[in-house]
């Protein structure tokens, strides 16, 4: 059974992975019925793609009333059963309290709901979507649980689901507690977890600091209040210890270091198509690449996969790292494959170059003394905060040649991966990192 109403309701949402793909929605069938009043039916929607037949799979939990809803405008979706006299008005699930509830009330009663021991859940809290751009809908249950719903989904294991559980098992300081999770025949559809009630966003605080240092025009980053060094340290630590609880957790091996340069050099191939601006430093970059190419062997394990500032919380007990569902353009089956830690390293690294560009790209000047002390106090802020967070992952210790090697290649990597993102997703900010990819190939940072 298909709807009308379906396609023009994905593509507009922030979570839709084919925005600007011609596409068509071929498939929907119902996962789950739950409650009453409203009733909740959970679609299972497949959409496939116009130009080369790729097919994703998406969750939509509709919230069903006999009545329209005018409290709901917002939210209205269509008619469901779409072919049905009978249809009902459907309205978006996750931006409804009464449909919530009936979705965290299940983890009471309903297998498939599954719950870890450890947490005196609170079901009766009342739910409320969180608001911002997001590739997935959560839903924050009083100051108890999140509930995340996966948007995207594809059959099999969910890294975000079974990297919180082993960390949450080992009794991580540095992960919200997995408190739970609903799984539909191989389709793992939903993450329930501890709410960080204390935790501001990394990238926010980031923010603040160089705001702070571009106020003092005459001051260095280390002499204004707002230093971010120390917490950049803090989260080297952090990384560090959520890397060596998941080596001890999941399967360890090595890749060939020739394998890991052609995926990167292939990355960038398929990059100068999109962000032809790349072609004046491709040559700069497969020369980063071809010194992985040397390593024999590249030792890899879980890792976060797509770590950035924006993945970090600051709460009153330390730094968390969220949302380890790696790169959401990759295909699942890579996304679970074990990787270099370098990879999350690096994801920092262009994170802390990040910071003070997106700054100084908010706040248009003109006068050109202003832009060179601005431009000289970003370099200054990234390189700090990037030198603290390395040292302190490090624990010290010197980086030795092969992983200066790697980690070189996995920032090139990743500033290029930063390319595509931001034409597809923000064209503004394409500078930002293609100064990146310009400064990293002239071994300038
Ligand atoms: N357990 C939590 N407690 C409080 N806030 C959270 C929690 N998990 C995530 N967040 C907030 O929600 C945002 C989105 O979470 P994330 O896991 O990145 O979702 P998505 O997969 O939709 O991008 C994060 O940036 C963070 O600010
Ligand atoms: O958070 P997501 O998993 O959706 O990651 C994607 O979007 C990120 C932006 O929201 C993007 O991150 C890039 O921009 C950040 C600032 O907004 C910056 O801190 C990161 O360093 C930079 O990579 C991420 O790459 C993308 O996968």
């Amino acid at each position: 059974m298909t709807a009308s109403f379906l396609a023009p309701f994905l593509e507009h949402r922030r979570w839709f992975g084919g925005k600007g793909r011609a596409f068509t929605v071929t498939g929907t069938r119902e996962l789950l019925r739950l409650g009453s009043a409203p009733e909740v039916v959970v679609l299972l929607v497949e959409v496939t793609y116009d130009d080369d037949g790729d097919r994703e799979l998406y969750q939509v939990p509709l919230a069903l009333y006999d009545e329209p809803q005018e409290r709901l405008e917002h939210a209205y979706v269509g008619h469901w059963p779409a072919d049905d006299e009978a249809g009902r008005p459907a309205y978006d699930a996750p931006s409804d309290r009464a449909a919530t509830a009936h979705l965290l009330h299940a983890f009471g009663e309903r297998p498939g709901f599954v719950r870890l021991p450890g947490h005196d859940l609170d079901l009766d809290a009342p739910g409320s979507l969180f608001s911002g751009e997001q590739s997935n809908s959560s839903i924050l249950f009083g100051e108890d649980s999140v509930l995340k719903l996966f948007r995207k989904v594809t059959p099999g294991e969910n890294p975000d689901i079974t990297t919180h559980r082993v960390l949450t098992e080992a009794g991580s300081t540095h992960v919200a507690q997995l408190y739970g999770w609903i799984e539909v025949e191989d389709l793992q559809l939903g993450m329930l977890q501890q709410f960080l009630r204390t935790a501001s966003d990394g990238w926010d605080l980031a923010l603040a600091s160089v705001r702070d240092l571009f106020a003092e025009a005459d001051l260095h980053a280390e002499e204004v209040g707002g230093d971010f060094a120390s917490e950049a340290a803090r989260l080297g630590t952090a990384l560090a210890e959520v890397h060596a609880q998941l080596a001890e957790s999941f399967p360890t091996s090595s890749i060939a270091g020739t394998d890991l340069a052609t995926a990167m050099g292939n990355r960038l191939t398929a990059a100068l198509e999109v962000v032809p601006e790349l072609a004046e430093y491709a040559s700069s970059a497969q020369r980063v690449f071809a010194a992985v190419a040397e390593l024999r062997e590249v030792p890899v394990q879980r890792v976060h996969g797509d770590l950035h500032l924006g993945q970090t919380l600051r709460t009153v007990l330390g730094w968390k790292l969220v949302d380890f569902e790696g790169e959401p353009a990759k295909p699942l089956a890579e996304r679970v494959l074990p990787d270099s830690p370098w990879r999350d390293v690096a994801g920092m690294l262009r994170s802390f170059d990040y910071a003070p560009h997106a700054v100084a790209e908010s706040m248009p000047e003109e006068d050109p003394d202003v832009l060179h002390q601005r431009s000289v106090r970003a370099d200054e802020w990234a390189r700090r905060n990037r030198k603290a967070f390395l040292a302190a992952y490090l624990g010290g210790q010197p980086l030795w040649p092969a992983a200066r090697a790697l980690l070189t290649a996995y920032v090139v990597d990743k500033a290029v991966y930063e390319c595509i993102y931001e034409a597809r997703n923000r064209p503004t900010w394409l500078p930002i990192p293609l100064a990146g990819v310009a400064r990293l190939t002239a071994g300038s940072d």
